[in-house]
This record gives C-alpha cells, sequence and structure tokens, in this order.
C-alpha cells in the first residue's frame, strides 16, 4: 500500500515552498500526497508579492474529504497564516488518528510575513501541543520563545523551550547558522544531533517546507521519529546541493534531484 500524507498549507505560485514543494517531495519520496490549502500567495524568486487566506470553513472542508474518505498515514502544515486557521488546523488534528508534523512558518527567506503576529499565542497554546514533531527555524524558535540562538551550544536551550509547549519531539533546525548545517532533534531525553555539510548555494527557498514534507512521508511509511528525520535531512541535504537558479532571486532547492543523479542515490 502506498502511505497516504497530506499537506495543509499555503501555495507558493513560483513552486519552490509551500504546498508545491510539499507535494513533490512526496512523489519523490514515494508516498501519495494530498494537500489542503490554506492560503494562496503571489510568489516567484524576488518574495512575496501577496497573500490571501481561505475562510475556514474551506480549509476544514478540504481536510474532512480527505481525511474521512481516504485517510492519512502522516499530516505536515505549514504556513496557517491567521489565528483562526492555526486553531481551526489543531483541532482538525487532534482528532485525527496520525502523527503530525507541524512546521510553524513565520516568514519567507525574503522576510514576507506568512503568519500574523496576533497568530503567535495559538501557534504555542493550540498547535504545538498536537505536533508530533515540530520543525521551527531559528527565527521562529526566537518569535515563539524569545530564546535567540547564535550558535550550535544554544540550541539545546531552544529545543527546551519550545518542548515546553508539548510536542512530543522538536527539530531546531540550525540551518541560519554559519558552518555546517547543523539540526538537534529531541524529546526531552534523547538527543540526535544531524550534521550535513553546508552547501554554499544561494538557491536555497523551500528548505523548511521540503524538511518537514520530507519527515511527513518517512513518517508515513512507519519508520521511527529519530530515523525519519534522519532520512529526511539526507534527502534535503540532496535537494540543497542541487539548488538550482530561477528568475533573478533564489532559485528554489531540486526536489528531484534523486531522478537526476541516476541509480543507487
Ligand atoms: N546551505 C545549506 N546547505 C545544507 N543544508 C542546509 C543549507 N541551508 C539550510 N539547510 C538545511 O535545510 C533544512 C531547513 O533549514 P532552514 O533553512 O533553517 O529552514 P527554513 O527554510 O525553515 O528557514 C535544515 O536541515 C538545514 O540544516
Ligand atoms: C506558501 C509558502 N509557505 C511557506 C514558505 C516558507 O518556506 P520555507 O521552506 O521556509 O522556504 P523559504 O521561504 O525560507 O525559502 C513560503 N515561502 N511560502
Amino acid at each position: 500500500m502506498i502511505p497516504n500524507v497530506l499537506t495543509v498549507a499555503g501555495s507558493d505560485s513560483g513552486g519552490g515552498a509551500g504546498i508545491q514543494a510539499d507535494l513533490k517531495t512526496m512523489l519523490a519520496l514515494g508516498v501519495h500526497g494530498m494537500s489542503v490549502v490554506t492560503a494562496v500567495t503571489a510568489q516567484n524568486s524576488l518574495g512575496v508579492q501577496g497573500a490571501w487566506e481561505l475562510p475556514v470553513e474551506a480549509v476544514r472542508a478540504q481536510y474532512r474529504s480527505v481525511v474521512d474518505d481516504i485517510g492519512v498515514q502522516a499530516v505536515k502544515t505549514g504556513m496557517l497564516a491567521s489565528a483562526e486557521l492555526v486553531e481551526a488546523v489543531a483541532e482538525l488534528i487532534k482528532g485525527t488518528d496520525a502523527p503530525a508534523v507541524v512546521d510553524p512558518v513565520g516568514v519567507s527567506k525574503h522576510g514576507d510575513a506568512l503568519l500574523a503576529a496576533s497568530a503567535l499565542d495559538s501557534v504555542r497554546t493550540k498547535l504545538l501541543p498536537v505536533a508530533t514533531v515540530a520543525t521551527p527555524n531559528l527565527d521562529e524558535v526566537a518569535q515563539i520563545t524569545g530564546v535567540r540562538v547564535e550558535s550550535e551550544s544554544e540550541m539545546r536551550e531552544a529545543a527546551a523551550a519550545v518542548l515546553a509547549y508539548g510536542p512530543r519531539w522538536v527539530l531546531i533546525k540550525g540551518g541560519h547558522l554559519p558552518g555546517d548545517a547543523v539540526d538537534l532533534l529531541t524529546d526531552g531525553s534523547e538527543e540526535h544531533w544531524l550534521r550535513a555539510p553546508r552547501h554554499d548555494n544561494r538557491h536555497t527557498h523551500g528548505t523548511g517546507c521540503t524538511l518537514a514534507s520530507a519527515i511527513a512521508a518517512q513518517l508515513a511509511k512507519g519508520r521511527p521519529v529519530p530515523e525519519a528525520v534522519a532520512a529526511a535531512k539526507r534527502y534535503v541535504t540532496g535537494a540543497v546541493a542541487a539548488g538550482f537558479a530561477l528568475g533573478g532571486g533564489i532559485g528554489p532547492v531540486d526536489h528531484g534531484w534523486r531522478f537526476r543523479a541516476g541509480p543507487g542515490r
């Protein structure tokens, strides 16, 4: 059976992040990808030119259509835009018997807000508690917890601060620190450091969405969290290495890098 994975996220018209990145990642990792669109962005390699959120009934209806008939083995969340959508999605996940990867998307690489400041409290108190794995980047850690990470050693404190809101596991993404691309996965007792060489490639649009979807795909295949995250990290590292120029700004990671790299990878 091919596992079903559902992304609940915003659309990126440029195809590098959001729903488009999630579905490409799911295809590349051999699962059936499905989507609940929360918002539509007009977006390209230069930034986000516009964003429109969907009514909460439209989000609920998409979710129910997929989960009630088809069923899901994992859910991933991305851009949720507003407090109302964050709370509705948290409630839907709570009633779903599947692991949930929560990427608490706050701001795009270009600095465009993808979540209202007024939604942060709902992320803390409603969304994080229903997450199997939460995957904040360092800016999101600072927004959610107030902890500022400037070195690897400070990632432990950040992880503890996020875990205090209730996710079962947290993956602190150190992609914005200099040096190796190091992430910390912990549930408060086990600690796993995931280290990969930093690829000196400016075309990194979509890294966070790609990693979170890859984790969801691996969880849907039944892998335990540490194994799922390690496999997802290998996938995103390859995708960053193969990131390519598109438009006049920051191009996307290559979701199809394994198809292009030949057999055995
Ligand atoms: N230049 C890079 N080379 C290799 N891995 C990277 C690079 N930039 C980010 N990563 C990795 O990509 C994943 C997403 O991290 P990050 O870019 O911090 O997330 P976000 O897109 O949410 O800001 C992490 O595993 C991070 O370590
Ligand atoms: C619609 C939409 N959702 C999420 C993001 C952020 O994606 P991310 O993977 O963190 O990539 P960057 O924006 O940081 O390149 C987005 N841009 N659009």
